[in-house]
């Protein structure tokens, strides 16, 4: 490769070495990034080369562990169609996921600190002095620009950092983890934002049904472990919720009253009002406030019932619109007549969102409006991905007739 220029930065404590060549076409550039880091303990990041034409549009999706990201990235993935798998004849401990349209990378792997560098430093893997923001922002924006990276692994079986993975640029990157809005360069590198917001009482819930059914954990470690990290969720990952274009707030049910078993949930789709590309989704009639009980002939519900409503509200000084469904579907083919009541579902087809929650009916959460909103969410941003595109499409044209 030819390598007419080589520009050298000094910021972020390291060395970069950013080198452009020529190409014979004009619309693609081809570029050779290396960076070195100047702490040695840890490896080199090369980012090498790609053609730079396509513009990646990026989500961020941030919650708690444990909190059902991979469920929703799985819900995600399969509105795009194809199935998502880790990188074909990569690291097997690797986190991230691939399919057609979409790449799913997890915020882990940009821990600076692994597992046993925390312990010396008595930091969590929430604290941002764990995980490196600059690269987060550096390898996020070079793919946002169509540019491949190197990125770290964080190998959550060994603890260790890994030797680092090829990432080419998608059609959608999606960031899941931790801090997607924590640092404000990466902020505002996403074209939309969720936060998964569970309740302290639910969050345990699934720790243990998790943890000790599948991990093998103690109940007095689970508690212990989610006691130890409170303090760094407050102080770091709970504030990113003001940042989200769409929150899903996930609460014990009110239905029953006092109810300690925490089965039956109250889920709140919050959505910012504004956000360009997308149209918060409504009950009946846009902007009323609604409290629905569809309980009767064209929906079976036993004890204790679904109850749904829609208001406008206000969230962290946002005007948002906020859909709510309490209680759980007996029958999941009715959704058909819960879906015919909502409007601006960006579906392709009437039934769309019944037939993705039928499919996925073995996901967690199905029953429920955990389900059902993260499935919502997923049409919005196929939706909102469809809207960039043609808007970037049309842009060159209308810029050549002004
Ligand atoms: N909607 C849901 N309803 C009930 N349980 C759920 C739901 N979503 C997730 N869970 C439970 O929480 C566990 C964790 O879910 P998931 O693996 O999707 O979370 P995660 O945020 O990706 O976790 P981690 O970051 O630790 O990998 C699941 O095994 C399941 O038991
Ligand atoms: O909060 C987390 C996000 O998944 C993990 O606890 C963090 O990544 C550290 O992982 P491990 O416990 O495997 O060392």
């Amino acid at each position: 490769m030819a390598v007419s220029t080589i520009y050298s930065t000094q910021a972020l404590n390291s060395t970069h070495f950013l080198t452009s060549s020529p190409s014979s076409s004009s619309s693609k550039q081809v570029f050779f990034y290396r960076r070195h880091q100047s702490q040695t303990n840890r490896r080199f990041n090369t980012i090498i080369t790609c053609a730079a034409q396509q513009q990646t549009v990026v989500i961020g999706l941030a919650a708690d562990s444990g909190c059902g990201k991979s469920t929703f990235m799985r819900r995600l993935t399969s509105v795009f169609g194809g199935a998502a798998e880790p990188p074909k004849g990569g690291n097997p401990d690797s986190n991230t996921l691939i399919s057609d349209m979409t790449s799913v990378i997890c915020l882990d792997d940009y821990h600076s600190l692994d597992r046993t560098g925390r312990k010396e430093k008595g930091v969590t893997a929430l604290d941002p002095r764990a995980n490196d923001f600059d690269l987060m922002y550096e390898q996020v924006k070079a793919l946002k620009s169509g540019i491949a990276v190197e990125k770290p692994i964080y190998n959550h079986v060994t603890g260790l950092l890994d030797a680092p993975e090829l990432i080419q640029p998608p059609k959608i990157l999606v960031i899941e983890g931790l801090h997607p809005m924590f640092d404000e360069r990466v902020r505002d590198l996403l074209d939309f934002s969720i936060y998964l917001d569970i309740s302290n009482e639910v969050k345990f819930a699934w720790k243990i049904q998790r943890d000790m059914a599948e991990r093998g954990h103690s109940l007095e470690s689970i508690k212990a472990s989610i006691e130890a990290r409170k303090p760094d969720f407050d102080a770091f990952i709970d504030p990113q919720k003001q940042y989200a274009d769409a929150v899903i707030e996930v609460l014990p049910t009110q239905l029953i009253p006092d109810d300690n078993e925490g089965k039956v949930l109250r889920v709140r789709l919050i959505m910012k009002e504004g956000v360009k590309y997308f149209s918060p989704v409504y009950l009946f009639d846009e902007g009323s406030t609604i409290s629905w009980i569809p309980c009767g002939r064209k929906l079976t519900c036993s004890y204790p019932g679904i109850k749904f409503d829609y208001a406008p509200d206000s969230y962290f000084d946002h005007e948002v619109s906020v859909v709510e469904m309490d209680g759980q579907f007996d029958r999941l083919d009715e959704l058909i007549y819960v879906e015919s009541h909502l409007s601006n579902l960006s579906t392709k087809f009437y039934g769309e969102v019944t037939q993705q929650m039928l499919k996925h009916a073995d996901f967690p959460g199905s029953n429920n409006g955990t389900g059902l909103f993260q499935t919502i969410v997923g049409l919005k941003i196929r939706d909102l991905y469809e809207q960039l595109i043609a808007n970037k499409a049309t842009a060159p044209a209308e810029a050549a007739k002004a």
